[in-house]
């Protein structure tokens, strides 16, 4: 029997459409219902028995803590289901690389769970999201894509949820991974060149059927002429961490230290990313983290250390806690 794969559609441009073939750029997303996007693609019963859950409808950039929570406890249901083999979830581009790392964090399976989406919606001249949905159905109906985390699939390439991002918002190929794709998908075929090290799903010390709620981790960006109004706004409002995009290294502003110290010691997390594209943040390089107890997001962009940084606080405060946390996943 063939595999059965169940495909969660949130939303996104992949159910998006636009008034003409020729608005590749101009649509709304999150119009088309699951189950007229896997009507429009017979082939997939060549790869898989499907079935679709619409969990929600909307733009990705919309995406709260709340989403993440109710996704996360239905993939971690239908993982559970003998019946499963697979997850497939369509989800808006913008933001698919957090709560791909969510999943990757939090999830305790072995069964492969790929997101997908498109940067055209249906409606325009080469689309890419009925290809994209074909090979993440492909993807996830095969045992050889089980246990290396939660996958994104775009443009024919197979990429890990922690290391991924949007890395260009006009073309199809939009997504880009520091450490490069795991593989490729072709006319549903796999081909692997590397797996995840980092922990994750069932090597992870988190779990999502444990977490009932998310703490307020916020970011503030560094640049030239930088000041501390975010920063203070964000204490005033109570975060538990705060995410410093800093500039090159993940440096900080000297007029931004203190602000940064005062948070520290009203028990505020400090965790030190970088805006640069490519980010890979150590301990005390430029800046002084051993003395003002900071903690460093190593290649992890600040988008992504949030997403760590929230999952990390639902079980502990502790600053060295948290850096150790930070190499392992
Ligand atoms: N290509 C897309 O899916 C973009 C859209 N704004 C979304 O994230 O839902």
């Amino acid at each position: 029997a063939k595999p059965h794969v169940v495909v969660l559609a949130t939303g996104g441009t992949i159910a998006g459409a636009g008034a003409s073939a020729a608005n590749s750029a101009t649509y709304a997303a999150a119009k088309v219902p699951v189950d007229k996007l896997l009507a429009g693609l017979p082939e997939l019963a060549n790869v898989a028995k499907v079935s679709g859950e619409q969990v929600f409808q909307i733009a990705s950039e919309s995406f709260t803590n709340d989403h993440l929570l109710k996704l996360g406890q239905r993939v971690s249901a239908l993982a559970k289901q003998a019946d499963v083999d697979g997850i497939v979830i369509t989800h808006g581009t913008d933001t698919m690389e957090e709560t791909a790392y969510f999943l990757n964090l939090t999830v305790h399976t072995n069964k492969p769970i790929v997101l997908v989406g498109s940067m055209r919606p249906g409606t325009a001249l080469s689309a890419d999201g009925a290809l994209n949905l074909y090979s993440a159905v492909s993807v996830a109906a095969s045992k050889d894509a089980g246990g290396k985390g939660v996958l994104i699939t775009m443009n024919d390439e197979i990429q890990s949820g922690r290391d991924v991002h949007k890395h260009i918002n006009i073309k199809t190929e939009a997504f880009k991974s520091q450490w490069g794709p795991l593989g490729m998908v072709v006319e549903g075929k796999n081909y692997w060149f590397r797996a995840p090290v980092k922990r994750h799903t069932t090597q992870s010390e988190f779990n999502i059927d444990d977490i009932k709620a998310l703490p307020a981790v916020d970011i503030v960006y560094g640049y030239s002429n930088m000041n501390t109004t975010g920063i203070e706004a964000y204490g005033k409002a109570g975060v538990k961490a705060l995410i410093h995009a800093g500039t090159g290294n993940g440096s900080v502003a000297a007029q931004a230290v203190e602000s940064l110290k005062t948070l520290r010691g009203q028990g505020v997390q400090i965790i030190r990313s970088a805006r640069v594209p490519d980010g890979f943040v150590l301990r005390n390089a430029e800046q002084p983290d051993d003395k003002y107890d900071w903690v460093v997001a190593h290649d992890l962009r600040p988008q992504k250390a949030r997403i760590l940084a929230m999952v990390a606080l639902t079980k502990t405060n502790d600053s060295k806690e948290l850096q150790r946390i930070f190499w392992e996943y």
